[in-house]
């Protein structure tokens, strides 16, 4: 029996009479990622097998087609319908140009990278196009059980970032709010590195005294210092051949920094109490809610440790920038359904109530919310009766859901009197330190309950002095 070798589907009436041409598309039917060839009008004039088995479906021929109907469902290229076009940019550069886009694929919306080279004819004249498409599996644009989920244009324009830098060693530096996904990103970074299959390790650098941060990074030899029983690896060390994540970068104490740079910059480091110099083998990723650079100017930050974190910088959008996302976001969120407890639905009115809110502690705060949401649907549904009342004056009481016409609601032990703080006022000192006074429940209760991370409400509490 002969194997049945597969053929690459081709529009050979309307494929260019250039050699160049021609043999491209016999060599791309091997190509491992997915491929096309278009002529210089948007049309697909042949796609490998790659390509049909990633993107191809029986019920839409693609070959004959524009790529933006196929890819887009537009009636009009790209750049027309407000979208960047590879095709016109690789036109005017007569290059080759790379863009992220989401594509249609049999599976749904999917984040794709798309990279497209001009092929020129004896003349130089542009005679066809190659693209070749790359899924991108670090994030997701469909609901999703797990990992980064977003498709608005903030989120794609970080995302696309964080795709052209994670195959390097480049040091990365995140900056957003707090509960944007610092984390979450920084460990998307590492899974799209060639380190993926090294450790990934993160130090929090807020709320450690300097000592213990020198022995929590470098690690301490026996006798080291009183306590200091045995000899302890280092997390430096333990990132070998990983990525070492440094949260909250920007409190690290200014004496720290100083060692922090001399690591990075000769990549060698010493155990507290040791003599012998380490190697270090990471990538570095930072992330901080700060203004470093304001920081630097008032002399608390080192100019010489910001310029060499600062490499690649990356922007987290606010969740108030990317209110597209956040439908994709709740219904990924209703998706990671409680063990034991029904999937719960959201009614339009509860999602107009979402998009409308301003989300001070970002996606952290969007997951309490609908947690907390989650104990008062009774019927598998959320409703707008269930959220917070966001419109009311900032009180404690303005948090709960309505008591009137909401269906019956738990008597939740939600702690506390009228007048305390609310999340939108977090950031003033003064009322921050009303909200912590007023509040009765634990530490993580009233980190949910202000929006903030359990670490930054501990940052908060200790720069304010009421740890
Ligand atoms: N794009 C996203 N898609 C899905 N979940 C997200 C996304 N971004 C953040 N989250 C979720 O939001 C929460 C906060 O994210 P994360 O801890 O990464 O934020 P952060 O910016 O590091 O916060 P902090 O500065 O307070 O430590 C986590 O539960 C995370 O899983």
């Amino acid at each position: 029996m002969h194997p049945i070798v597969p053929t690459i589907p081709v529009l050979a009436d309307h494929m260019p009479n250039v050699p160049q041409v021609q043999a491209l598309v016999s060599f791309l039917q091997h190509e491992a990622q997915p491929m096309i060839v278009l002529d210089p009008d948007y049309n697909i004039l042949a796609a490998n097998i790659a390509y049909q088995r990633q993107f191809g479906s029986v019920d839409a021929p693609y070959l004959g087609q524009k790529c933006y109907r196929i890819s887009h469902h537009y009636d009009v290229p790209c750049d027309q319908a407000g979208e960047h076009c590879p095709m016109r940019q690789a036109r005017l550069s007569r290059g080759p140009d790379r863009v992220l886009h989401i594509h249609h694929t049999p599976r749904g919306p999917e984040h794709v990278e798309v990279e497209l080279r001009p092929i020129l004819d004896a003349h130089g004249e542009i005679a066809a196009y190659v693209e070749r498409l790359t899924l991108v599996r670090s994030a997701s644009a469909r609901p999703s059980g797990a990992g980064l989920v977003g498709r608005s244009a903030a989120f794609n324009a970080a995302l696309a970032a964080l795709q052209r830098v994670a195959p390097s060693m480049l040091p990365v530096l995140l900056l957003g709010e707090s509960g944007t996904g610092k984390e979450l990103f920084a460990r998307a970074v590492h899974e799209a590195s060639d380190r993926a299959s090294g450790p990934f390790v993160v130090v929090d650098c807020s709320g450690l005294t300097e000592t213990l941060f020198e022995s929590e990074l470098f690690g301490h030899e026996k006798g080291a210092f009183t306590g200091a029983t045995a000899r302890k690896q280092g997390l430096v060390e333990t990132a070998q051949g990983g990525t070492l994540f440094l949260d909250e970068i920007g409190d690290v104490p200014l004496a720290m920094q100083v060692k922090l740079l001399r690591l990075i910059e000769s990549g060698t480091y010493r155990r507290v109490g040791g003599i012998d110099t380490q190697h270090a083998n990471f990538r570095l990723v930072a992330a901080t809610h700060k203004p470093l650079r304001q920081m630097m100017a008032q002399g608390l930050f080192r100019p010489d440790l910001y310029y060499r974190i600062s490499a690649f910088p990356i922007r987290l959008p606010a969740l108030r920038e990317r209110r597209d996302d956040i439908p994709l976001l709740v219904h990924s969120f209703l998706q990671r359904a409680v063990p034991g407890q029904p999937r719960l639905t959201i009614e339009p009115d509860a999602l107009e109530a979402l998009q409308r809110h301003d989300w001070p502690g970002n996606i952290r705060e969007l997951r309490n919310v609908l947690e907390r949401a989650r104990l008062f649907a009774d019927d598998g549904k959320i409703r707008a009766a269930h959220l917070p009342h966001w419109d009311e004056p900032a009180t404690e009481l303005a948090m709960l859901p309505a008591a009137s016409g909401a269906p019956a609601q738990p008597a939740l032990a939600l702690p506390s009197p009228a007048g305390a703080t609310a999340i939108a006022d977090v950031d003033d000192a003064a009322a921050f330190a009303r909200a912590v006074a007023a509040f009765r429940g634990t530490r993580a209760e009233l980190a949910a309950h202000l929006g903030l991370s359990e670490r930054t409400l501990y940052r908060r509490l200790k720069a304010q002095g009421l740890a």
